[in-house]
């Protein structure tokens, strides 16, 4: 199967109420773990490289690797999507390396440090959509900056986060400005501020209305109802996933990530992309762990590696079943991204139009 553009799919999620997780990947093992996790609960899939991982396997090798799974797996149908784009080249680079959906985050500069204002995070946004558009490919925006409320700070340890001090006007998006956004830069997804932030240190305790601003997200809905709305910072760093790895020798401070529940009731409130990479990698690492307490004398790789694979699967196969994902891979054919060009030529995909639709 070819492989769907981001706004295919989650037209296709809005219309069925439920949400799509987009996992991050880096190499081949995530890519099968969690794949046979979509396989088997017959889901549609988001595929999500950052940056790094661009330069960690390679755009050839990305680009190949996912067409081999969309060929091992034909019922699936596979978005593949660039994680936090820093400017027009990246976006464009990974359009030409068969990426069908592109996030352009505008709302920190290039270098991924240092906010930007609102007039520069709508002029790149705007400017990557009408590249993208022009060839089928999805854009995905994000107005207002990921950070802790309990801290005012993003996590240090990822790729892309905000240095310095942040206040609650830039980690809370506002409402009335995401309409005028989205209208003006035409972008198909758009990625909210409400208190989550990347890594597994998201909240010192088990996060209330305080610190997870859950109500934004529906202040947002309500004004843009047609507006596919993205979570970052989703990975609900579960208890036992930390268990694995402490239990096996890691040293992970307590943390609490965003609870499966809350994630639940942001689908329900017009969320329809969930990012999810730190779970991913407590996972496949928690096994790696284990392995290497219970065998010190094991030293193949794929003794790590196959029950790593399991663990991912086994969460992935999770968060399908509990977005809703499951059960609709099969139900979607996908349109190719000439014909999703021509329907934005047409004006056919106009986020003014959306909204209208569902008004
Ligand atoms: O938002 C993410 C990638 O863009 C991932 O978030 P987590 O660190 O919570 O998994
Ligand atoms: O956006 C954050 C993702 O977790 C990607 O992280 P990375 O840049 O370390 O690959
Ligand atoms: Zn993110
Ligand atoms: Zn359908």
């Amino acid at each position: 199967m070819a492989l769907i553009t981001l706004r295919q799919l989650l037209d296709h999620a809005a219309e069925h109420g439920y949400g799509v997780p987009a996992f991050n990947i880096n190499n081949m093992e995530q890519g099968l773990a969690i794949l046979r996790a979509a396989s088997e609960t017959d889901a549609p899939v988001i595929l999500q490289a950052s940056r790094g991982a661009r330069s960690y396997a390679g755009d050839i090798m990305l680009r190949h690797m996912v067409q081999a799974l969309a060929e091992m797996n034909p019922t699936v149908p596979i978005c593949l999507h660039q994680d936090h784009g820093n400017n027009l080249a990246t976006c464009m680079s990974a359009i030409r390396h068969g990426f069908t959906s592109v996030m352009m985050d505008g709302s920190l500069h290039e270098d991924m440090k240092t906010p930007a204002d609102y007039d520069y995070n709508v002029a790149v946004t705007a400017r990557v959509a009408e590249a993208a558009h022009a060839v089928g490919a999805s854009v995905e925006g994000e107005l207002g900056v990921l950070g802790s409320l309990e801290t005012g700070e993003a996590a240090a340890e990822d790729g892309s986060g905000a240095e310095g001090k942040l206040d609650e006007s830039q980690l809370l998006t506002d409402p009335d400005q995401a309409v005028d956004f989205v209208m003006r830069t035409k972008c198909d997804a758009l990625a909210i501020a409400c208190g989550t932030s990347h890594g597994a240190y998201k909240f010192t305790r088990q996060p209330d209305g305080d610190i997870l601003a859950m109500h934004v997200i529906e202040a947002i809905h309500q004004r843009l109802p047609g507006t596919h709305l993205v979570m970052h910072g989703s990975s609900s760093v579960p208890q036992y996933l930390q268990d694995l790895i402490n239990d096996n020798g890691g040293e992970m401070p307590q943390t609490w990530g965003v609870p499966v529940e809350e994630i639940e009731r942001g689908i329900r409130m017009g969320v329809r992309k969930v990012n999810i990479d730190t779970d991913c990698r407590m996972a496949m690492a928690g096994q790696f762990r284990r392995i290497a307490r219970e065998n010190p004398a094991e030293f193949d790789p794929r003794k790590f590696l196959i029950p790593a694979m399991e663990e991912l699967t086994a969460l992935c196969r999770d968060r399908f079943q509990r977005f809703g994902a499951a059960g609709h891979a099969s139900r979607i054919r996908v349109i190719p991204m000439d014909e999703m060009a021509k329907r934005y030529a047409a004006g056919a995909l106009n986020p003014a139009n959306a909204a209208a639709k569902a008004a």
